[in-house]
């Protein structure tokens, strides 16, 4: 059965550095990826409370949801298809504490985000000018 799924991820930025985390090295997907905070839009909720709601389980944080900076369509299998929209975000908190989803969090710099992020992501945020919000 095809299948086509709705993810919000957020772009969160502090000091110059941008909150990415490492998926968990037993998750049978992308284990030991780097990715953008964020998940699956549960049915009913918008953007924003999905977003909230994703990065409080996440990392732990209260944030904020801003303008969204862009949106792609990909497949990770034949059958499924992911419709991503990424937003900037932002928090007055500073304290992060990671899921079991997750190895680890970053506050990235750009050189780090290019050396840690799949090719993907790195296209997206390029083609999208989410590296010019970093000096
Ligand atoms: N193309 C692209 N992919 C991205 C970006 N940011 C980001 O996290 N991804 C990827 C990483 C993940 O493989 C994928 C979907 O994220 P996800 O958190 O829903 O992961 P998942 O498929 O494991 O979801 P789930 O089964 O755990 O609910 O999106 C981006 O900006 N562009």
């Amino acid at each position: 059965m095809n299948e086509i799924k709705v993810v919000v991820k957020g772009v969160l930025i502090k000091n110059n550095r941008l909150l990415i985390v490492q998926r968990s090295q037993i998750e049978t997907v992308g284990a030991g990826t780097w990715e953008t905070v964020g998940g699956n839009l549960h049915f009913g909720e918008s953007f924003e409370t999905a977003l909230k709601r994703e990065f409080s389980e996440e990392v732990g944080l209260n944030i904020t949801v801003k303008n969204q900076l862009f949106s792609t369509t990909f497949h990770t299998s034949k059958t499924r298809q992911i419709v991503l929209l990424t937003f900037l975000c932002d928090t007055k908190e500073e304290q992060i504490t990671v899921s079991d989803e997750h190895e680890q969090y970053l506050w990235a710099t750009k050189d780090d985000l290019l050396t840690l992020l799949p090719q993907e992501i790195i296209e997206d945020f390029s083609q999208h000018n989410v590296l010019d919000l970093l000096n």
